[in-house]
């Protein structure tokens, strides 16, 4: 398979964060031809050498990392066109903002795009074919981060809900440690299939209240993603699951992952919100029970079962 795209507009990029997803952009990127610099805390290089004139600064940190680094950046020059790309399929703990919220509150006057889909670094890595999004208010900053990373093995598309195909990728990651748990328990296709697509209502309903498209979670950063992650072992989110199925207890499973699993972070933020809200999440309240221990897998299973019946499409409560 071709995999280069050389460019006669070669970019200059600074990708923070080199664990398996930006190691794995920095590839594309150099690939296609353009200047890559891959930067993590343990460099030698200081942050400010790496992001010094980068046409474009692509945040690939897990969470916790997020705030951090867009704090160190507040305090160095960067350039006015510089383009942000935010890479982390996360929420906040503290402020519970979404990564790109956070990237546009420190650099007002800055394009922020959003990158996410169905991703599998591993796959991508080994040179199999993939598709992604990138997302943006500012849509010309969108299409230079979109011809930057497509390829003939990487599929770019671009679209205009950023909020959407952030809180697609962040919020299937709930999902896949349900899932996980789901195949842990060996509960057959048909428990799968029930439950990916009332996860994606789920999903759907917590994206209506917070101003989402709907449209943007039938895409790849929505379904594509869910897809994709419920349904890999590869996904540290499904792994998480799985094994609490298997009784492991997650101290141990997080202590022996490779890797970050948003979606533990990512549930107990979601739920307290939705508490807070009045949103019905069920699935979600039911990783959160078994991430903390309050509930066994089958117990979980259980209480999803044994709610009041309704019909499926139900718009105040669905
Ligand atoms: N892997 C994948 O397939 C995909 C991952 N993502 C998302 O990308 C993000 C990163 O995932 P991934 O690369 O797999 O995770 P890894 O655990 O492999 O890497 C996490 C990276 O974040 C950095 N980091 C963590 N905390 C801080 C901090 N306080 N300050 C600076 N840097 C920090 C780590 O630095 P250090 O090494 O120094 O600890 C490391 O470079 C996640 O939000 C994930 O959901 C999205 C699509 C695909
Ligand atoms: O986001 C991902 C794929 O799109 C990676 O999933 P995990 O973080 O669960 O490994």
């Amino acid at each position: 398979m071709e995999t280069n795209q050389e460019t006669d507009n070669p970019k200059s990029i600074a990708i923070l964060g080199s664990g398996a997803w930006g190691t794995t952009l920095a590839m594309l990127a150099e690939a296609n031809g353009h200047n890559v610099r891959l930067w993590s805390r343990q460099n030698s290089q200081s942050l400010q050498d790496a992001i010094a004139s980068a046409d474009i600064v692509l945040s690939a940190v897990s969470m916790k990392g997020v705030r951090p680094i867009v704090q160190q950046l507040s305090s160095l020059v960067i350039s006015p066109q510089t383009i942000f790309v935010t890479a982390t399929k996360g929420l906040d703990s503290s402020t519970t903002c979404t990564p790109s919220q956070i990237w546009q509150a420190a650099f007002p006057s800055h394009p922020v795009v959003i990158l996410a889909g169905p991703n599998l670094s591993k796959e991508i890595q080994a040179e199999l074919p993939a598709a992604t999004v990138v997302a943006s208010k500012q849509a010309d900053a969108a299409v230079v981060v979109q011809a930057v990373f497509n390829s003939s093995r990487f599929r770019v598309y671009t679209n205009n809900d950023p909020l959407g195909v952030e809180l697609g990728g962040t919020l299937k990651n709930v999902m896949a440690i349900a899932a996980g748990a789901c195949d842990g328990l060996q509960l057959g296709t048909n428990a799968k299939a029930a439950l990916l697509t009332r996860g994606l209502a789920e999903i759907i309903r917590i994206g209506d209240s917070w101003g989402a498209n709907t449209d943007t979670f039938y895409g790849l950063s929505g379904l594509g993603d869910l897809l994709a992650t419920c349904n890999s072992a590869l996904s540290r989110n499904y792994q998480v699951g799985y094994k609490l199925a298997q009784g492991e207890k997650l101290p141990a499973i997080l202590a022996s992952l490779e890797g970050t699993a948003e979606g533990v972070n990512t549930t107990e933020v979601l739920v307290q919100l939705a508490e807070q809200q009045g949103i019905y999440v069920p699935i979600s309240y039911q990783v959160y029970r078994l991430l903390k221990g309050e509930v066994t897998p089958q117990a979980a299973v259980e209480a999803l079962m044994l709610r009041d019946v309704k019909p499926e499409n139900n718009p105040a409560n669905n």
